[in-house]
């Protein structure tokens, strides 16, 4: 296989995983929600480029995050799914690392939408 092919291929597999973390994280759905939520108040609220630019970067950063949680629970269930504290310590990384970037972008959000409120 020549390398562009193999690097179409790696695309496949790319969209596979998006598709594979919908099917295993049902808050991969409420992540879908809140971005066309996020995409509809900045177009009803005529947000500035530069604001359009931080929320579309937060969307794909919690997106980011939720697949690598996703990731890395599969792998941790892998290891072993008995009760293991360490097991357990990885996976409340993983999930702190999401509540982090959806804490921040709750925040940003209110930055950029409440002066266009009040
Ligand atoms: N094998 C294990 N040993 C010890 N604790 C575990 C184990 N598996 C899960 N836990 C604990 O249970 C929590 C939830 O784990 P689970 O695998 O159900 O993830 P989840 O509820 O799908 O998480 P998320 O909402 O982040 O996707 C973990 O964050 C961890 O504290």
């Amino acid at each position: 296989m020549n390398k562009f092919r193999k690097h179409l291929v790696s695309y496949r597999y790319a969209v596979k995983g998006i598709a594979l973390a919908f099917r295993f994280e049902s808050n991969m759905l409420f992540h879908l929600a809140a971005a066309i939520f996020v995409i509809l108040v900045n177009l009803l609220l005529h947000i500035t480029k530069t604001e359009w630019l931080i929320t579309l970067m937060l969307i794909g950063l919690v997106w980011t995050a939720e697949l690598f949680n996703t990731a890395i629970e599969k792998l941790a269930d892998r290891i072993t799914k008995e009760e293991d504290g360490i097991i357990g310590q990885v996976k409340d990384l993983a999930s702190g690392a999401v509540l982090i970037i959806c804490g921040f972008s709750v925040l940003c959000a209110a930055i950029i939408y409440l002066p266009y409120l009040f």
